[in-house]
């Protein structure tokens, strides 16, 4: 299997961590694609995911899956118990509400405002901005915080009292809206403390 990335950005580490919660790190080989100077709008990379971005998982019969939980349903498939995903139907719609959740309402809101509201990717790449809209998103970037800081006061983890999908991606956004200087706030205290206990996982500290 290949996985084309560019390391380090939110959601190529949402598969990062999950291929390591996995045990599946070395069983990849990382293709990094070119983000910054354009790579991943060209033909090439477009004909393995239209939607022009990464991370996408290539399988060794050519198949490529794109889409974080697309890839960390596949993965959590692939060895032993689905241990991210959820192993009975009640477990994996609370994972897959709050993961949709914290996708929309953090990881997603964070990359808007910073591709719209910022120079984002630079301006061969930020074809379209609205800077309001962005702003916009900043805002619901930080209601997203204090909606999962409310969720974390009564959860150890996001869907429940195991880690999962979900807080792989809460974790990406938070990842996200460091890079784009958006502070936690103060009163998140949950949030601030399940963001310390999962950087203390392996598979996220590295
Ligand atoms: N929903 C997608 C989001 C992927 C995505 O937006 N990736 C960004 C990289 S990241 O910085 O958000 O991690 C990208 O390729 N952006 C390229 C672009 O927006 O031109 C997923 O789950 O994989």
């Amino acid at each position: 299997m290949k996985v084309y990335e560019f390391k380090g950005f939110p959601n190529p580490a949402r598969v990062r961590i999950a291929l390591a919660e996995k045990g599946l790190t070395e069983a990849v080989e990382f293709v990094s694609v070119d983000v910054p100077n354009g790579e991943h709008k060209q033909s090439e990379f477009l004909a393995k995911n239209p939607s022009g971005t990464v991370p996408v998982l290539e399988l060794d019969d050519g198949t490529t899956i794109a889409e974080c939980t697309a890839i960390t349903e596949y993965l959590d498939h692939t060895s032993g118990e689905t241990t991210l995903t959820g192993r009975t139907p009640k477990e994996r719609a609370m994972i897959h509400m709050m993961q949709r959740r914290a996708e929309a309402g953090l990881l997603d809101a964070v990359g808007l405002y910073f591709h719209h509201a910022t120079p984002g990717l630079g301006p061969d790449i930020e074809a379209y901005q609205c800077s309001e809209w962005g702003e916009h998103q900043r805002q619901k970037a930080i209601a997203g915080m204090h909606y999962l800081n409310d969720v974390l006061a009564q959860n150890t983890y996001l869907a429940g009292e195991q880690f999962s999908m979900a807080d792989i991606t809460a974790f990406a956004g938070l990842v996200f809206a460091d890079f784009a200087k958006i502070e936690i706030p103060a009163e998140c205290g949950h949030l601030k403390a399940w963001r310390e206990r999962v950087s203390q996982r392996p598979s996220v500290a590295g």
